[in-house]
């Protein structure tokens, strides 16, 4: 359950991350230290910030971390012809590009475009659930090297979120494991590059236009790990009593937040909190965001250890996660 935090918590994982092919990690004095941090920040903001760190093989090289934002600036600066050269459309199965304007969050249109990747979805793969999602990734040819980039950084994001599940495992006081097999052995993922315009500045004049970048919403499944540009603070976090906490960027970290299907896996103990996007500064801004999901197909409802800690009562129903996404996704998108 979110709290009144005024900030969201640093946490340094590279405890975690050294122990976490360990089957006894949960053992491991390190680990648990690293496991009491990210349970806090779960119960109290749902947000949290991890430092990058390489450790024996685990995390991500901070030259690709900065590289991805790098070349999906050099995108986004194409015409709107060259990047409608792979246009959404519920036909590709609502991957590729869509304008600003296009994404639209409760109700009202998004100050944002962005390029929207899944993991691929093959025909008939899982029947009806699956239909609207089915098709590959449209990867821009320009510039040359994007798909193998992105494609390198998304196995890299999937890795180091499986390794980040194992501890929040331990801190809902299960196994490492209880994020694996059904549940998420098979993690779908869900990539969005997104890039925000500044304000413009007219008669040299700034006008702070409060355009909504993204207007307030949840993130769908596990685990979200957020790469922002370095200079510009736009991210809000709601806490408890409605007041919108900025999410500033921190160079060498990640902003982490739970989604919809880890807030119903604990029963509630961790909430997938609002949070929203303004960009008030002169400078385009981008964010490489990465969606840790369940399995596509898992029917996802309270973890017996959470309904236990929370009273004995199962607070939400069963849902399959491919069927949530899916009433997201064909409702985001309007053409303008
Ligand atoms: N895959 C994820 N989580 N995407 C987050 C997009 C949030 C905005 C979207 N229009 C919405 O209303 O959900
Ligand atoms: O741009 C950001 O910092 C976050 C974007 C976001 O919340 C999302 O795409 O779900
Ligand atoms: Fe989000």
């Amino acid at each position: 359950m979110a709290t009144d935090f005024k900030s969201i918590p640093i946490i340094d994982i590279s405890l975690l991350l050294a122990k976490c092919d360990d089957p006894k990690m949960g053992e491991d004095p390190g680990v648990c230290r690293v496991v009491k941090q990210l349970d806090q920040a779960c119960r109290e903001a749902g947000f949290f910030y991890v430092v990058i760190f390489m450790h024996k093989g685990h995390g991500i090289p901070e030259s690709l971390v900065n590289e991805v934002k790098r070349i999906t600036h050099e995108f986004f600066d194409l015409t709107y012809e060259e990047k409608l050269k792979i246009k959404l459309t519920p036909a590709a199965g609502y991957r590729g590009y869509q304008r600003i304007g296009e994404n639209v969050t409760k109700g009202i249109p998004d100050t944002h475009e962005a390029i929207d990747c899944y993991k691929e979805i093959k025909q008939e793969m899982y029947g009806s659930l699956g239909k609207p999602m089915e098709g590959c990734n449209q990867w821009p040819l320009n510039p040359p090297n994007f798909k193998s980039l992105m494609e390198e950084y998304i196995s890299l994001c999937t890795d180091l979120s499986r390794n980040i599940m194992r501890g929040i495992a331990l801190a809902l006081g299960g196994s490492p494991y209880e994020f694996e097999g059904e549940r998420a052995g098979d993690p779908f993922w869900v990539s969005r590059m997104i890039g925000y315009p500044g304000v413009s500045i007219a008669n040299g004049q700034a006008q702070p236009e409060n355009d909504i970048g993204c207007g307030a919403h949840t993130d769908y499944g596990l685990l979200t790990l957020v790469n922002q540009d370095d200079d510009i603070t736009a991210l809000q976090v709601r806490n408890l009593s409605g007041e919108w906490i900025s999410a500033p960027p921190i160079p060498g970290t990640f902003v982490c937040n739970i989604g919809d299907m880890l807030k119903l896996f604990s029963n509630g103990l961790y909430e997938s909190t609002l949070h929203r996007v303004i960009n008030n500064s002169p400078k385009y801004r981008v964010c490489i965001a990465y969606f840790y999901e369940t399995n596509f197909d898992a029917a996802v409802e309270p973890l017996d250890i959470c309904v236990r800690r929370t009273g004995g009562t199962a607070k939400f129903c069963r849902a399959v996660y491919g069927q949530h996404l899916v009433s997201k996704v064909t409702t985001n998108f309007v053409t303008p």
